[in-house]
């Protein structure tokens, strides 16, 4: 898909994506190296990390991966010390891990629910604080970028991430306020159905009936979501906090979330 931003547009940024290392999060990666920024990939599964951060370097982007888990708070401290040891400055935020698995509320575990919650709502909040500790460190602005995804209408069928997902919308907005004097600046995008190796876990009947009923009739594109994320984090978007973008062929409108 053609980039319409400037090749040289975060040249002397450093970007640090989590779950960099497959699906969108490598394509936000990738799009951030393709325009000038340093890149660093960080997530659970190193095998996978390295080969794309490889990828990433053989296509002439300064790309970096480390090992994080999200959900834990010593891991995220010792991602953040690394990049200081290694005198890394971090200057845009992408927290992209996350996932649930589909389950009727009904047969939703306590510890199944905890678990979705854990990752994407405790653990972006983790992620959050930390980056904005290391911004206080630096004296310097921030952005931040959370992909939630899109819950507006309900998440049948998840109710674990639509409740999560929609608890990142709200922190969204309050670490908009509250960092504001910090020069942090915290947006989302709430992705649709993007394609992914990940939505093979899902019904492809569902999926195929929750496309036809969107006002864009695909699924979107991992590299649609990438430039969403540039301009986000873009001096365009400046004037720009505590928003959310839905990115998602119009499924906030039609409620077209599948009975997942
Ligand atoms: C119809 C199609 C709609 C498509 C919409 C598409 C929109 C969204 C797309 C995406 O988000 S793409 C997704 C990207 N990747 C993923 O979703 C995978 C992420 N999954 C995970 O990381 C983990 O599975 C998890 C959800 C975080 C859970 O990990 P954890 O290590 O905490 O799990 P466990 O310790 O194994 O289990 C904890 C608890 O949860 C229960 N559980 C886990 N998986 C399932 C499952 N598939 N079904 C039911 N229950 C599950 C598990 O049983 C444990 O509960 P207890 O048994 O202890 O009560
Ligand atoms: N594809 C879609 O249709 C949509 C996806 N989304 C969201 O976009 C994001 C990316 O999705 P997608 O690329 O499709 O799926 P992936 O499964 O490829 O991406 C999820 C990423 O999160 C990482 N991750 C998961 N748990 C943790 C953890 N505890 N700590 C650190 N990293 C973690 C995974 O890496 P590892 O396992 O190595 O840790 C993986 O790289 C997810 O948050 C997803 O829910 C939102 C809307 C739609």
């Amino acid at each position: 898909m053609e980039n319409i931003f400037r090749s040289d547009l975060f040249a002397g940024k450093t970007v640090l994506v989590t779950g960099g290392g497959s699906g969108i999060g490598l394509a936000i990666a990738r799009n951030f190296g393709t325009l000038g920024a340093r890149v660093v990939i960080a997530a659970r599964d190193q095998e996978r990390l390295i080969e794309a951060g490889q990828s990433l370097r053989e296509a002439g982007i300064d790309a970096i991966e480390l090992a994080v888990n999200i959900r834990d708070n010593d891991s995220v401290a010792d991602l953040i010390e690394q990049l200081e040891l290694q005198g890394i400055g971090i200057d845009v935020l992408v927290n992209n891990a996350g996932g649930q698995f589909a389950a009727p509320a009904l047969d939703l575990s306590a510890n199944g629910f905890r678990s979705v919650v854990d990752l994407n709502l405790t653990g972006t909040f983790l992620m959050c604080q930390a980056f904005a500790r290391h911004c206080m460190n630096r004296k310097l602005p921030g952005c931040i970028i959370n992909i939630v995804l899109c819950q507006a209408n309900g998440l049948p069928g998840m109710a674990h991430a639509g409740a999560a997902r929609e608890g990142v919308v709200n922190l969204t907005r309050t670490l908009a306020w509250e960092w504001s004097n910090l020069g942090i600046r915290v947006n989302a995008v709430a992705p649709g159905t993007i394609k992914t190796e990940a939505l093979d876990q899902y019904d492809p009947v569902a999926l195929q009936e929750g496309i036809d009923k969107l006002l864009i009739k695909r699924m979107g594109l991992p590299e649609e979501v990438a430039q969403s994320v540039a301009y986000l984090a873009s001096p365009a978007a400046g004037f720009i906090t505590g928003t959310c973008l839905a990115l998602d062929g119009g499924e906030h409108l039609t409620g077209a979330s599948p009975q997942r």
